[in-house]
């Protein structure tokens, strides 16, 4: 009897036991699988959607095994925007001796002769400055050198400095239009930025870079990627964008239409109340009709959701005369108005920023000082002149 009351406590365990087991085996392989609930949550169209944005489903459970998943990458800030421009003259110091200390090294010596003045003019064309401007600058600096006989260093750096600022023109509006108009029933439009100019120049890391301005500068922003030409240049926006918790509006498929992909940006920017919009551009120059044709679409189409705010065209600093003619068609085609010089780390020709000004008659209103997230700053003549006198 004893025996039989043993084996009955026995198989009672082994169920026991058995059972439970069997319960907990599923368990935790459904925990594992759980990892669905902390994947990236996606838009609509399948794309992968910003941290904090509506599109992405809320995580339902907070699963054990969650804690131990590597978390989303922080959201960057932007450095401040003042002072940026300060760096410039660093890195021209680097790219060897700036223009004006040239200048200035000419212009201290005892009694200038022609030779000298021929040897100034040369100095002025190979910095790209033009000779337009070069004329200007040489007679400024010609009559006052002569009337005020100025010797001292100290004078005659304060002339040079005098006589630079006024050829980059320091009172041109060189502010970036970030304010949308009203439209006509009281809403706030978003401040459409077009960014226009040929591949390579920097197009869209200065997207991403004045992006990052803007986030410094607490404005909410949406970025277009209407450059659909090359597949990666949409990636390279979503990444520029997803660091400082921007979303872009793009494109999935190679070849998509440019004008569709930045009217969906403006679009958006506009329901979900954006101040602003920038949308990048491919802008390959195989000719001017074709180009005219693919900007004045992007133009007509966006601006029948808000008006355009600025059309920003892009320009590699070190790229000289070619860089000029470049300038001369998207002036006529996209209607230019402002310029931004990148790669201005990169030369020692500082003189193209008032070459570019002459020849489109619009400012510019940023420069591109490096490789650098935060490499970007709104351009200001006379930390720009002082950068070149060094
Ligand atoms: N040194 C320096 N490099 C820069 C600057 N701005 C952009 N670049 C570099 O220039 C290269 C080209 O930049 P992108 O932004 O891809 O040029 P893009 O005009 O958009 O070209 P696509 O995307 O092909 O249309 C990249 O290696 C950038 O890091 C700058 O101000 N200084």
């Amino acid at each position: 009897m004893t025996d039989l009351l043993w084996l009955w406590i026995l198989l009672g365990v082994v169920v026991v036991v058995g059972g439970g087991a069997a319960l907990l085996v599923p368990r935790s392989r459904k925990r594992r699988g759980g990892g669905s609930t902390i994947a990236a949550p996606t838009t609509g169209d399948g794309r992968v959607a910003e941290p904090g944005t509506a599109a992405g489903p809320a995580v339902e459970e907070a699963a054990p095994e969650a804690a131990v998943e590597p978390a989303a990458p922080a959201l960057e800030t932007p450095e401040p925007v003042a002072g940026r421009m300060v760096r410039l003259r660093d890195r021209l110091a680097r790219t060897g001796s700036p223009l004006g200390a040239r200048l200035l090294s000419v212009l201290s010596r005892d009694h200038l002769t022609e030779d000298d003045w021929d040897e100034l003019e040369e100095t002025l064309l190979l910095a790209d400055i033009g000779a337009g401007p070069a004329e200007e600058l040489l007679d400024a600096l010609r009559t006052r050198v002569r009337v005020l006989g100025v010797r001292d260093p100290k004078a005659v750096r304060d002339l040079l400095r005098e006589e630079l600022l006024k050829v980059v023109d320091p009172s041109l509006d060189r502010e970036v239009a970030t304010t949308g108009p009203t439209g006509a029933d009281g809403e706030r439009l978003p401040a459409v930025v077009l960014v226009v100019g040929v591949n390579g120049t920097g197009k869209t890391t200065t997207v991403g870079k004045l992006a990052r301005v803007l986030v410094a500068e607490d404005r909410s922003v949406v970025l277009g990627a209407a450059d659909t030409f090359r597949a990666a240049a949409a990636d390279q926006l979503q990444t520029w964008g997803a660091r400082v918790g921007v979303e872009t509006v793009r494109s999935d498929r190679d070849g998509a239409d440019p004008a569709a992909v930045a009217f969906d940006a403006v679009r958006k920017g506009r329901d979900d109340g954006t101040d602003v919009v920038l949308v990048d551009t491919a802008g390959r120059l195989q000719n001017k009709a074709g180009l005219m044709d693919e900007l004045g679409k992007i133009t007509r189409v966006i601006t029948r959701e808000a008006p355009l705010a600025e059309v920003l065209l892009v320009l590699d600093a070190t790229t000289g005369q070619n860089g000029l003619n470049q300038a001369r068609v998207f002036g006529e085609v996209a209607g230019v108005t402002g310029i931004v010089l990148t790669k201005l780390d990169g030369t020692a020709r500082g003189g193209i920023v008032v070459a570019v000004q002459r020849e489109l008659g619009v400012p510019v209103k940023l420069v591109g000082l490096g490789e650098g997230p935060d490499d970007l700053a709104p351009f200001d003549p006379e930390q720009f002149v002082d950068g070149l006198l060094g």
